[in-house]
């Protein structure tokens, strides 16, 4: 199975990061959103990144302008049928991922191997609804994704061990070290992780301490190189609720259940830094 054209779905700040890494080791590749704005402010934030590196001298001019010329913005999922893979980084919604997944399966070649960077959904009902759920595999980077070296590769019930070793194998020419894992909600990274984030805005809820002081517990006592609470603002809130309802409904425990708190601030559109506001404020 050789890799050569790509497509990432969703410009956010997931889907941009996973372009710019596929840009960098020599995919060509087509960032989709459903409007070109979005797509636009995914390339300016590719653009600001590699320039970054320019500045520090980690990077000619001349090396950033290539790995932009293998960049392609696409807000035609019809483009999907020049890939030979697709990344698909949208909301983390399951009617959404699955709508996408049933058009990809209608418009790519049989063998383009369709990959989720979901966090926490079932890889196994998101390949239900495509006929080809062998090649439906999880492929879920960390963000800042040009920093994090993890890429945890999830195996749905269906998935062959050919498209495994090809998405593998595709995942070190990033860069990036793969780590196998089955499918269960949340993974391992957001089984982890996200319970404890959600208890830190319950320590919060419950007045046990200011927010500055939770992030200080965990960032000086534990090492943590961000406390939970600026973590929780630097995932997004929203994607943060949308986890732990997956891992509450999944696991079907009252121990997932998602702090009131988080609730009342996705619903308030406080979704931390990409909208200016979560537990901190990032105006100006
Ligand atoms: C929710 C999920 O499903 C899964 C998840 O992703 S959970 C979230 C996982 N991520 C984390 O836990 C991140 C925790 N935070 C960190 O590791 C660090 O704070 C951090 C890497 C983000 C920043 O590190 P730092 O030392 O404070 O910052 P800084 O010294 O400015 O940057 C270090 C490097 O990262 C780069 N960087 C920092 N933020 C970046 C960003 N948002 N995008 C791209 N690059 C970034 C910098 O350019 C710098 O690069 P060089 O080494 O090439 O110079
Ligand atoms: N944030 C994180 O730390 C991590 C997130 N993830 C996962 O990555 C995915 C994306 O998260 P993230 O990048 O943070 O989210 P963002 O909100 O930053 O970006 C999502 C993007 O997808 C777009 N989108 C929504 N629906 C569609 C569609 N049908 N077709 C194409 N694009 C669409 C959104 O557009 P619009 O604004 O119009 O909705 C938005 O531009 C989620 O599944 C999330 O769980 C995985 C690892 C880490």
């Amino acid at each position: 199975m050789s890799i050569q054209n790509v497509m990432v779905i969703g410009a956010g700040q997931m889907g941009s990061g996973i372009a710019q890494v596929c840009a960098m080791a020599g995919y060509k590749v087509y960032l989709n959103d459903l409007k070109e704005e979005f797509v636009q402010k995914g390339f300016a934030a590719i653009n600001k990144n590699l320039q970054r590196q320019v500045d520090k001298e980690k990077m000619t001019a001349e090396q950033k302008q290539e790995i932009l010329s293998r960049l392609t913005a696409s807000t035609d999922l019809q483009d999907a049928a020049q890939t030979d893979l697709v990344i698909e980084a949208a909301v983390e919604n399951m009617k959404i991922k699955s709508d996408i997944f049933a058009k990809l399966d209608e418009i790519t070649p049989e063998q383009t191997i369709l990959a989720t960077n979901t966090s926490s959904l079932p890889i196994t009902e998101i390949a239900a609804a495509t006929k080809r759920p062998e090649k439906v595999i999880g492929m879920h980077f960390m963000n800042p994704v040009p920093v994090m070296k993890l890429v945890e590769i999830i195996r749905g019930l269906a998935t062959s061990d050919e498209v495994y070793q090809a998405i593998e194998d595709m995942t070190k020419t990033l860069k990036k070290v793969p780590v196998e894992v089955n499918d269960f909600p949340g993974f391992v990274s957001n089984r982890i992780l996200m319970p404890m984030i959600n208890e830190a805005i319950y320590t919060l809820y419950e007045g046990v301490a200011e927010k500055e002081a939770i992030d200080e517990v965990m960032k000086l006592g534990m090492n943590h190189p961000m406390g939970p609470l600026t973590l929780a603002d630097f995932i997004g809130l929203d994607t943060c609720l949308y986890i732990m309802e997956t891992l509450h409904e999944g696991f079907g425990d009252d121990k997932y259940r998602p702090c009131p708190l988080l609730r009342k601030y996705v619903k308030a559109g406080w979704l931390g830094r990409k909208t200016g506001r979560g537990f901190y404020s990032y105006e100006g």
